[in-house]
């Protein structure tokens, strides 16, 4: 199996969250955080905000680690190792881009049914700030076989 270090940012406020509608690719029709891969010669850490800039038009000054997750697919030998960042320290409004169409929402109005469907359930560690490994068995883009999710102490 190969693995392909990718990257996924939300930005925070007290009770909401930032999402982004995919408008393409990878996830397409899915509300989620900002990111994607992580190019040779950069950080994870760097690729974030790359990407976190690039999808979304906005600045992390500072980003803190919320989780890892390793996703397989039955039948796919490519393993994605997602990093999953938080920051409310940022600068810059959320912008629609070619990639994303952002919007606020309540932490108590996500709309799971429009997002990944692993996402209902490790969104409470990152609400409740505990840092998180998991790893989740897809047949498919939409069923769950298998999974676990634990908390950490660091990553
Ligand atoms: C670069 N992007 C970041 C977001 N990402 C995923 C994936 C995901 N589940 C996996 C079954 C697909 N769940 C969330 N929430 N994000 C895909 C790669």
């Amino acid at each position: 199996a190969s693995k392909k270090v990718l990257t996924l940012v939300f930005v925070k406020e007290p009770g909401k969250i930032l999402l982004g509608m995919k408008k393409r690719g990878f996830g397409e029709g899915r509300w989620n955080g900002f990111g994607g891969k992580v190019e040779k010669g950069e950080t994870i850490l760097e690729g974030a905000k790359r990407e976190l800039l690039e999808e979304s038009g906005i600045t992390a000054n500072t980003l803190s680690r919320v989780g890892l997750i390793n996703f397989e697919f039955e039948k796919d030998p490519v393993i994605l190792e997602i990093h999953i960042f938080k920051t409310s320290d940022y600068n810059g409004n959320p912008t629609e881009t070619e990639e994303m169409r952002p919007q606020w929402y309540a932490e108590d109005s996500i709309p799971f049914s429009q997002m990944w469907p692993d996402d209902h359930l490790w969104f409470p560690y990152m609400f409740n700030n505990k840092l998180f490994e998991a790893y989740f068995l897809f047949k498919g883009m939409d069923i769950i076989v298998s999974h676990w999710i634990k908390e950490v102490d660091n990553l």
